[in-house]
């Protein structure tokens, strides 16, 4: 069966500190709760994420545009930040080709694509130095439209764009992904005459994996998107039980919620035994830690592992340090490729390498993930576990769906809103004084009338 599989076991081993079933039993009311008060939320047309599956326009839309801009060129470039670009190098990293960027097009399958999301120049000045812009598209993608990383690159690169290849070529290669509704960027569509792909309001965009922000690149790349839809809505319709032992996202959120009130495991730890989902866990440490990270002081912490990389870094801080993490271990059961692993003659008298020769290297990093969750659990240490089958577009809309979900409940066990993100715009509206922004005068004074600093604490 080509289907996700929870596994909560090692949150409930007594040797690794974990939960009694009778903490998931005191937990079934609010689990109840926190799936009601996200589906009347859903109901009411506010949170919209979990009904993208079934927004057959949306992804028509993004194939089609992406199947036109492949037509015509060989590299998109993803101008957005955030949930603009997070979901989206998740979904590439998950299912394209590990060095999809250097195969040559015919093995490809589509366009190259690259997420230079980070207003950084020494980056992003390389980037365009180094692709040929004739053959380059982009897209910005900006919900609000006023991101002022995002739109610091599209400003640079329209001003390129348009020496080079005049208007008409600027509105060949520029499109644009953002809300129609409202945001300076709408307007520009407008007056520039750009093509745009809408994200609705209600798709907050840490959960717009699955709305045009993904599917665009995706798409562009060449992954199956419909097979990735229909992957995460049949991973929906297996959370449609407000039962925390009938619904799997609800099971893991409310699994992680006890570990850290119940058991102060507050750092939790999500580590794929698989490279290609590196990037899938930079897009969830944004989704929890945005979503759950609310005041007063609530929220726990998302960390990124990638096994059996971290097994040679912070694996023994997790298996030593504080007992303040869970970790969730992902297993993807068959991988992409596979490589036997030789034993040279000479080497078959050195027992210390001798054992590895005729194994696999998936069979390496699979005893890996075994054996670092028995020791984890042995050492106190509670665990998850997520298992694929395989990555394949099905699966990975199955993941995306699970941990979005797991991500709105949890919202609602920590009794925080999981849909907004005031935190972030203190620092926005501090560099927008800075950088002269009108109306914005009160932040810059705010900021540089501050104490001055002790030269004492300063060293160099
Ligand atoms: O899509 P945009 O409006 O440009 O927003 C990009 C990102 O910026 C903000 O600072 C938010 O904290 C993120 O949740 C968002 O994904």
């Amino acid at each position: 069966m080509e289907r996700l599989t929870l596994d909560v076991n090692g949150a409930f081993d007594p040797a690794a500190g974990g939960l009694a079933r009778a903490d998931l039993d005191a937990l079934a009311a609010p689990a109840r709760a926190a799936f009601d008060g996200f589906e009347a939320r859903r109901r009411a047309g506010e949170v919209g994420f979990a009904d993208l599956p079934a927004d057959a326009a949306a992804a028509e839309a993004s194939r089609a545009l992406a199947a036109e801009l492949g037509r015509r060129f060989e590299n998109l470039l993803v101008l957005g930040i955030g949930g603009s670009s997070l979901g989206g190098r998740a979904v590439l990293g998950a299912l394209c080709h590990p060095f999809h960027n250097l195969l040559p097009q015919d093995r490809r399958g589509g366009l190259r694509v690259f997420f230079p999301d980070n207003s950084d120049p020494a980056t992003f000045a390389a980037l365009l130095d180094t692709v040929d812009l004739e053959r380059t598209c982009f897209a910005t993608v900006t919900k609000s439209g006023g991101t002022a990383e995002t739109m610091s690159q599209h400003m640079v690169l329209r001003e390129r764009v348009v020496a080079r290849f005049g208007e008409e070529g600027y509105r060949e290669r520029c499109v644009l992904v953002t809300d129609p509704q409202r945001g300076v960027l709408r307007q520009i569509a407008a007056d520039e005459r750009l093509r745009a792909l809408p994200l609705g309001a209600s798709i907050g965009g840490r959960f717009s994996v699955l709305s045009p922000v993904g599917l665009l690149p995706a798409a562009a790349a060449g992954v199956d998107t419909a097979a990735l839809l229909a992957g995460a809505a049949e991973l929906e319709a297996r959370c449609r039980s407000g039962a925390v032992l009938e619904n799997p996202a609800l099971l893991y959120a409310a699994v992680l919620h006890l570990l850290d009130v119940r058991r102060g495991r507050r750092l939790h730890v999500l580590m794929p035994y698989a490279d290609a989902l590196r990037d899938l866990g930079d897009w969830f440490v944004q989704l929890w830690a945005e979503s759950l990270g609310k005041n007063p002081g609530t929220g726990p912490t998302p960390i990124r592992a990638v096994g059996a990389t971290d097994q040679h870094s912070s694996l023994q801080l997790m298996m030593e340090g504080p007992h303040d993490k869970v970790v969730t271990l992902v297993r993807v059961a068959e991988p992409r490729a596979e490589l036997t692993i030789p034993l040279p003659a000479g080497y078959a008298r050195h027992p210390d390498l001798a054992y590895l020769g005729g194994h696999t290297m998936g069979e390496l990093l699979e005893a890996e993930r075994r054996a670092t969750g028995a020791a984890l659990r042995k050492n106190g240490r509670p665990t998850i576990s997520i298992e694929l089958p395989r990555l394949e577009p099905r699966t990975v809309g199955q993941l995306l769906m699970f941990l979005e979900l797991a991500t709105a409940y949890a919202g609602g066990l920590y009794g925080v809103n999981a849909f907004d993100q005031p935190g972030v715009e203190a620092g926005k509206r501090y560099a927008q004084g800075l950088l002269g922004r009108p109306g914005y005068e009160k932040y810059r004074d705010e900021l540089l009338g501050a104490p001055a600093a002790d030269p004492a604490l300063v060293l160099g």
